[in-house]
């Protein structure tokens, strides 16, 4: 093919880049067969290619050309349907080699969202402006005075007339008035800096958390848990972090350096001059071997991540790594990346030392020529010895506040892209809100569901249609189970009934009502259960996980659903019952056990729909037993969907659908489609034929 496309996709994943690879310009007939996805994939890559690449087409010195990808295409013609082939007679340009990235977007900094941050602190913040510009004042008359205090001690070595400690008192006292005053306006504007940040920062997180909580599930399905922590965590600290250093340091070092300027050029102008040539050089060389240096400390953190994450994953799935003797290759993988970190540490460090090194040499070099050509001024009456002293401290606050404000620079760059990131989902709006909608009363609500011509495709893959015109109704207090093959639409069914997505197409009902129009707090919260394959406790007491189902619920409506649940005696036999602390995801129960606390929580809130997704089919056969009569128990009088594997566990359901490729198949109770004989009792005798000496070979089928 002429184009190479790498990481095409469609909506879901856009196309990244093209790379345009030169030709010898040849004649030849290009026939290519690509299947109908590939093919819209490729055209509708194409038509964002164009969109990137140079607007003109090349030169055509040799007839018709084919330059994909730019505003000529050959001869292209769609057949059968399915298949597209380009045909053409082509000669083809030998072009440059184009290459075409798309970075993904950066986010803007969203500098009203910031402002609500900021609004309610403004008095806080006016104060520590007002203290910083204070104490960077109080800095700048400091270097004149200890010039003053240099001239009278430079009066004493030469002739020992008078009292020195007289006169050099009073200057003292005011040096030391000046540090203390400088001292306390510091303490003050850190602090209140450090309380402003540290509020803002506690601002943004709960906001932030509270605004991923309400994300649509389609947008978790897209994003990475690790990437929305980091927002959380390293971006809000990156932000806070830049935000109180532009404050304190940005607004200090440029008064300083305003202020010594000042100073320096009323000191002495012909010195002040060659200062100004020279430190602007020497800080835009530290500056540079200080962007590098951040650069590797930067690989050399994201390479600490990288090891700290290898850790992480094996001491977080111990189990697996146990159960797969994978110790020996844990440990070489951590290793191996520890050595890459221990790596550019070492680089590091050397590069930190040949900064220091040279920075020292500079700074002294400095001082020693304003020594040699100040000393020379001094020599010719034209400055006296104080005014250098002065000049020389005042010139190393300017110096000092240079190099400051070059590393402020690039920390302001990583901050308001932190903070960027930070707002980024702030400003997206679900379009599930989690409240508002009516309800049904109590007295009023059937628990009858219905689905009326249901398409949909997940948001992840907008062209990819999972239920195509379903209809299903769940009759109030009737048991439907789904079943069919995996990738069927079966866990779909139920997701939409919980309304974590809406349909693309159709609606979903609640006795009549679509789902839309109704409440989905109370919807989740109050109508239906979902008990899934993957129990997922919180790490705190057995009687807390029990009661997420119902907040308010007394301990006796706690007792009386782990009843129901077939938990009661378990949770009993702990030393401290309902007190247990179940570890992280309830590590410390075991499967069966687990699933019965997650059947306990669902009951609790005494829901009219109950959605049973594989409930029992990670469990072994006794704990099925178990978990299976507290299902039975549970299930009766509710309007219940189970979704199974094991058709054994649905055979006494009210009624079977049978799902494949997101549409239904067949639909009836267990002995109807047994004698139908299509896909159900095909499914039902690949179960039966379990291979010879399988254990749990169930005789029911
Ligand atoms: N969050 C998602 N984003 C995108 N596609 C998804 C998502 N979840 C499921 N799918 C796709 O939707 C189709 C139906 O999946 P679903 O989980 O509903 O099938 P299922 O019948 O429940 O399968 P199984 O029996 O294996 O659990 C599959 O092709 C799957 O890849």
């Amino acid at each position: 093919m002429l184009v190479h496309l790498f990481r095409v996709g469609t909506r879901g994943c856009p196309v990244r880049g093209a790379l345009l690879l030169p030709l010898r310009p040849r004649t030849f007939t290009a026939v290519r067969h690509l299947e109908s996805r590939t093919g819209s994939y490729i055209l509708r890559a194409l038509a964002r290619l164009r969109l990137c690449l140079p607007r003109s087409p090349p030169a055509s010195r040799q007839g018709s050309s084919l330059w994909v990808g730019g505003l000529l295409l050959g001869p292209m013609i769609w057949s059968k349907g399915c298949h597209f082939y380009l045909v053409g007679r082509c000669e083809v340009e030998e072009l440059p080699l184009v290459e075409c990235k798309s970075q993904p977007e950066e986010p803007c900094f969203n500098w009203s969202v910031f402002w609500c941050f900021l609004r309610p602190h403004l008095l806080a913040l006016g104060t520590a402006i007002v203290l910083a510009l204070g104490s960077a004042l109080v800095n700048v008359q400091i270097p004149l005075l200890l010039g003053q205090f240099v001239e009278i001690v430079g009066k004493y070595t030469h002739d020992h007339l008078g009292n020195f400690m007289m006169e050099a008192r009073s200057l003292g006292l005011h040096l030391l008035t000046l540090y203390t005053v400088q001292g306390v306006l510091t303490f003050g504007y850190l602090v209140l800096l450090s309380r402003l940040g540290e509020r803002i920062a506690k601002d943004i997180r709960q906001q932030l958390f509270g605004c991923l909580l309400r994300q649509d599930i389609g947008f978790f399905d897209t994003k990475k848990t690790g990437q929305l922590v980091a927002r959380l965590t390293a971006d809000v600290q990156e932000f806070k972090s830049s935000f109180k250093l532009v404050i304190s340091q940005g607004l200090r070092s440029c008064t300083q350096m305003a202020g010594c300027l000042v100073s320096l050029s009323v000191l002495s102008p012909r010195l002040t001059v060659i200062l100004l040539m020279v430190t602007p050089a020497l800080v835009g060389a530290g500056s540079l071997l200080g962007a590098l240096l951040r650069k590797l400390s930067r690989q050399a953190q994201e390479q600490i991540s990288k090891a700290t994450g290898v850790a992480d994953e094996a001491l977080g799935n111990v189990r697996t790594v146990r159960a797969f003797a994978m110790e020996p290759q844990e440990e070489q993988h951590y290793g191996e990346e520890l050595e890459k970190s221990c790596e550019l540490s070492e680089k590091l460090g050397r590069g930190i030392a040949i900064f220091q090194g040279l920075s020292n040499i500079a700074l002294n070099c400095m001082v020693l020529g304003t020594l040699f050509i100040g000393g020379t001024l001094v020599a010719g009456q034209e400055l006296s010895g104080g005014d250098l002293m002065s000049f020389l401290v005042a010139s190393q606050t300017v110096q000092r506040s240079m190099a400051n404000l070059s590393v402020l620079f690039g920390q302001v760059v990583r901050g308001l892209s932190a903070g960027a990131r930070v707002f980024e989902y702030m400003a997206v709006i679900p379009d599930i809100p989690l409240q508002g909608g009516h309800c049904i009363p109590h007295t009023e609500l059937q628990g009858a569901v219905s689905f009326h011509n249901v398409c949909f495709s997940y948001p992840s893959r907008p062209g990819f249609p999972v239920l195509k015109n379903f209809n299903l109704r769940l009759p109030p207090g009737k048991i439907v189970a789904l079943v069919g093959l995996s990738g069927g639409g079966k866990s779909t069914v139920a997701a939409l009934l919980e309304r974590f997505y809406d349909p693309t197409e159709g609606t979903v009902c609640l006795d009549g009502q679509d789902l839309r129009n109704l409440d989905p707090s109370w919807l989740r919260g109050e109508v239906i259960g979902f008990i899934s394959q993957e129990p997922v406790l919180f790490g705190t007491t057995i009687m807390e996980n029990i009661r997420l189902g119902k907040l308010d619920a007394s301990d006796e409506e706690v007792y009386a659903a782990a009843q129901e649940a077939n938990a009661h005696n378990f949770i009993c036999s702990f030393p401290e019952g309902y007190d247990t602390v179940v570890g992280e995801r309830g590590v410390t129960l075991s499967g069966g056990q687990k699933q019965r606390l997650a059947i306990a929580r669902a009951l609790i809130k005494q829901p009219k729909v109950l959605i049973l997704d594989e409930a029992t089919s990670a469990l072994d056969g006794e704990s099925e037993r178990v978990v299976q009569e507290a299902l039975d128990r549970a299930s009766s009088g509710r309007t219940v969907l189970v979704i199974a594997h094991r058709l054994s566990t649905v055979r006494a359901a009210h009624q079977i659908v049978v799902m494949s490729k997101g549409c239904i198949k067949e639909i009836g109770t267990h002995s109807e489609l047994m004698r139908r004989g299509g896909l159900y009792a095909e499914l039902v005798r690949s179960q039966t034929l379990m291979p010879p000496g399988y254990k749990n070979y169930n005789p029911r089928f």
